[in-house]
């Protein structure tokens, strides 16, 4: 109340909460996106509440989201503090954790430098081609494992990329290190998994106190992920110290010899977000496709159509083949759209009080655009449920809709700097898999058909649901060309 009296403007309206413990209560627990999407159709496109004192905004429309995050980036752009995962075990000093300052504009900066834009990225190319003919291969030889062959794919070209390390075939101990790294992640973003999240003090407690279990975990976690960032660094340094070192993130910044240790430690920490940021993310939007197109036979027909047409089936599509695939163009961007990998993004932190609409939001308030809705809103995207690339398509009397990069790919300074990497890996699997494959629903023993439910996952990252189609290769033609030499 004497806040509110101190305050040039109402706060935003939302659901009035509790003493104490605020909206906790009102906070919605499995797919959250479509919670707080209710709490835009009552409350409006900018929802406030207030967890355990701390203010938090959800932001439900394009145009709130744009003019805040993206238009007011200099303020918007610092992140939360996450005292488990974050200050006690360490990914604080990991990009997509950094609190706004110069260490998070060096991170930017460097990975601007090596994969800030098309052009940037093109070195990386014959690679991510490479990478996703072997991935073909595999899931002709195992269509039934397809997810874990979309997984190792994902985690090979990004630690190529990163450390130019090339993944073993059988069990490699590197991708062993960094998955171990991001389940423990995974355990440690978990809602309301660490009560020193809810009360920081906490930390303060002495290791050997009896409550004291998850400061003995953050010990053995934050070994698991100083491991993950230094074993590929040191790799690489090796690599580049002998002059054998491939082209990559790390590479190309260790070749300058007159690096400070600071300078190095950003390159190092920046390299392992790289990771974090770009494995799950990317097999998620594939898997996404596979679903899709089990479920949209004549979508898929069209694109293989587009494909036979532009590439022919005397060759596999390559990145340069993308321009003048204008539908297999727009699918990819439907992709992204249809279920964004990141429904909810990451949160942003307002650093100063700010008056938006007329409302109050004040410094400090956690800021959670809501991706998912915005890329399902009615009024930018007709018959938002459906999966319909030609919504992208030009058409006499109409106009494309929005491009959902836009959105998907989140805001202002913190928007994401893999967008290109992660472009290139998906659209070249997109069209490697429907210039090859045929994907159907699955059929069982007993002959029947199984349709696989659109649902989707919790989590930061969002997967779809684990379901059974059918992979098999288009002809004899598409098998050959599959088996070719890489
Ligand atoms: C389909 C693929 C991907 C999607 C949809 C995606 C989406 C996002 C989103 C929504 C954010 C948060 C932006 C914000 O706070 O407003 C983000 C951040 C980030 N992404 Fe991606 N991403 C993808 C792939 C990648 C790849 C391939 C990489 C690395 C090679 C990557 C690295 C990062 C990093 C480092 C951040 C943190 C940036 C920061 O905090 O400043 N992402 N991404």
């Amino acid at each position: 109340y004497v806040f509110q009296k101190r305050s040039p403007a109402p706060l935003p309206p939302g659901p009035r909460g509790w003493p104490i413990i605020g909206n906790i209560l009102d906070m919605p627990t499995v797919q959250p996106w479509l919670g707080f999407k209710k709490w835009g159709e009552k409350w409006g496109n900018m929802v406030y509440v207030n967890l355990l004192g701390q203010p938090m905004v959800v932001l439900n429309s394009p145009k709130v989201a744009v003019d805040m995050l993206d238009k007011k980036s200099s303020i918007y752009s610092d992140r939360p503090t996450f005292t488990m995962a974050g200050e006690l075990v360490g990914w604080t000093n990991v990009t997509p954790f950094l609190h706004y300052g110069d260490t998070f504009r060096e991170s930017r900066r460097l990975t601007h430098q090596i994969m800030g834009s098309k052009k940037s990225i093109q070195v990386f190319l014959p690679m991510v081609e490479r990478q996703t003919h072997r991935f073909i291969q595999r899931v002709s030889d195992d269509p039934e494992h397809v997810y874990e062959y979309i997984r190792g794919t994902a985690g090979a070209i990004i630690l190529n990329l990163a450390y130019g390390y090339e993944v073993k075939e059988d069990r490699d101990e590197l991708v062993a290190l960094v998955d171990e790294a991001m389940q423990q992640f995974s355990i440690l973003t978990t809602p309301n998994a660490f009560l020193v999240d809810a009360f920081p003090i906490l930390r303060h407690i002495p290791n050997w106190f009896p409550g004291a279990t998850f400061k003995r975990l953050a010990i053995e976690y934050k070994k698991t992920l100083t491991d993950m960032a230094t074993v590929p660094f040191l790799y690489t340094k090796g690599q580049v110290a002998t002059g054998t070192a491939q082209p990559s993130f790390a590479s190309t910044l260790l070749e300058n010899t007159e690096l400070t240790e600071e300078q190095e430690e950003s390159i190092k920490w920046t390299a392992a977000a790289l990771y974090g940021g770009g494995s799950d993310t990317t097999v998620s939007s594939i898997y996404t496709f596979f679903l899709a197109m089990t479920l949209y036979p004549e979508v898929q027909k069209k694109a293989q159509a587009e494909l036979d047409t532009v590439v022919g089936t005397d060759r596999l599509p390559s990145p340069a083949d993308r321009e003048h695939l204008p539908y297999v163009d727009a699918l990819v961007k439907e992709v992204y759209r249809w279920h964004p990998v990141g429904p909810l993004g990451l949160p942003h932190r307002l650093i100063q009080d700010d008056i938006h609409d007329g409302y109050f939001i004040p410094k400090g308030t956690v800021v959670i655009a809501n991706i998912w809705n915005i890329l399902h809103d009615e009024d930018t995207y007709q018959n938002p449920m459906a999966f319909d690339p030609e919504r992208f398509l030009s058409a006499p009397g109409k106009l494309p809709e929005q491009d959902p990069r836009a959105f998907s790919f989140g805001f202002g300074r913190r928007s994401c700097p893999g967008l290109n990497l992660a472009e290139a890996s998906i659209f070249m699997s997109c069209a490697m898999v429907l210039s090859v494959f045929n994907i159907t629903k699955a059929v069982n023993g007993d002959g029947s058909v199984v349709t696989p439910s659109a649902e989707f996952q919790d989590g930061t990252v969002s997967h779809p649901k684990p379901f059974r189609c059918s992979i098999k290769p288009r002809s004899l033609k598409a098998e050959a060309l599959i088996h070719s030499a890489e």
